[in-house]
């Protein structure tokens, strides 16, 4: 028997009410005036896709994908994220028109949660995908990008920690003897989990390597140094990391911003390249993340590199400012006989940018509480004459 309650929503569906409604509005508005304006144009995804293209190339853990059959019989996904369609459309369509290909989406994405995190499985992300551009350049506009929009919302307080998904994947691969112990310590580094990996290291005999270079990268150890150390490292993703604090050195206007980190690692596999996380005051998780994905639209038939990045409208909204020139909300009593007044002074207030109620005053029970949800009232009923 059933024990779910009429108001009861599913684990981790949130219902958006007014306020916020009206807060995520604006934000969004700014960010996508702002991905525009640098030549991203936006896009549209649909919310099912096939589990056996969208849903394993995503490469999500499986227990995060929602699942539900067709009417055929085939098995579809609630999209996890927006990098694997967008590969599916540019690299069917879109990239033999325009390449590179420069989109911007702002959309929901679905993640089953575990029921004790009290996540939201639903969430909007805002995001940017540049493809068909190999360059180090379109990888430090990326950076640039998720920089500039931060500060362009009014966020002062925030870091972005690079990465290199290359080369943390060839020091897991070298450094760990055991395939299952690798996939723990990636499973640690994605979740952040500093306090398993000491744990790991006490406990399994073969982590020594690994862990020097853990630990050494914990405590800021340069590159450089690292690779002195650790010359099995020495490879082309190295170079590619070292060349990557020399852009961030030519944004003088961002360069406060950045932090380099090789433990970054993503929970989306598809990373080849640069990876990058998004942090700021006041935010217990990260607000956004991307990077390079060279071999992702290989799987769609096309190769060619690519490089994005998502922030979380949710996570962003809990941190920013909130909008203050909200419009005045004006409620207009009428009757009868005032209708036709009532909607005529209502329709020069929306002119003038208002937002107009115009409520037929007797249909109103408990009109001071009806009232507090306005900024002007404005009687025109008989009574008020
Ligand atoms: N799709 C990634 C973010 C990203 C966009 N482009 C590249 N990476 C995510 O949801 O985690």
């Amino acid at each position: 028997m059933s024990t779910i309650q009429p108001f009861e929503k599913p684990l981790g569906m949130r219902d958006t009410l007014p306020r916020l409604y009206a807060q995520q509005h604006t934000i969004r508005a700014e960010a996508m005036d702002y991905m525009r304006k640098h030549g991203y144009e936006f896009i549209q995804t649909p919310s099912l896709e096939y589990f056996e293209t969208i849903g394993k190339i995503s490469s999500l853990d499986e227990a995060a994908l929602f699942k539900l059959v067709d009417n055929q019989g085939e098995m579809l996904v609630l999209r996890p994220d927006l990098t694997t369609p967008i590969a599916r459309i540019a690299a069917a369509k879109l990239l033999k028109e325009k390449n590179p290909l420069r989109l911007a989406y702002s959309s929901t994405v679905f993640r089953a949660q575990q029921r004790e995190g009290g996540r939201p499985a639903e969430f909007e992300q805002l995001g940017l995908e540049l493809l068909g551009d190999t360059s180090a350049l379109a990888d430090s506009e990326m950076l640039q990008m998720a920089a500039g929009l931060l500060k362009s919302l009014g966020l002062q307080n925030f870091t972005i920690t690079v990465g290199h998904a290359g080369l943390i994947n060839h020091a897991i691969d070298n450094l760990i003897p055991d395939s299952t112990e690798r996939d723990r310590v990636r499973h640690f580094l994605v979740d952040k989990n500093f306090v398993g990996i000491d744990r790991w290291a006490a406990t399994y005999a073969d982590s020594e390597q690994f862990f020097a270079f853990f630990q050494q990268s914990i405590r800021g150890t340069t590159l450089k140094e690292l690779l002195e150390q650790f010359p099995v490292l020495q490879t082309e993703a190295a170079e590619q990391f070292l060349s990557v604090s020399n852009w961030i050195d030519d944004l003088p206007e961002l360069k406060e911003h950045f932090q380099l980190d090789p433990l970054v690692v993503s929970h989306m596999h598809y990373y080849t390249g640069m990876v990058f996380e998004v942090y700021a005051e006041g935010s217990g998780f990260a607000l956004g993340n991307g990077g390079r994905y060279d071999d992702l639209l290989e799987q769609f038939g096309m190769k060619v590199g690519a490089t994005g990045f998502s922030i979380r409208l949710d996570y962003l909204l809990e941190i920013l400012p909130t909008a203050v020139d909200a419009p005045t909300r004006t409620l207009i009593y009428t009757d009868q006989e005032s209708t036709r007044d009532a909607n005529q002074q209502a329709a020069a207030l929306r002119v003038q940018g208002n937002y107009v109620t115009v409520q037929y005053k007797e249909s109103v029970l408990d009109k001071t509480a009806f009232e507090r949800n306005f900024d002007d009232v404005i009687d025109l009923t008989k009574e008020a004459r």
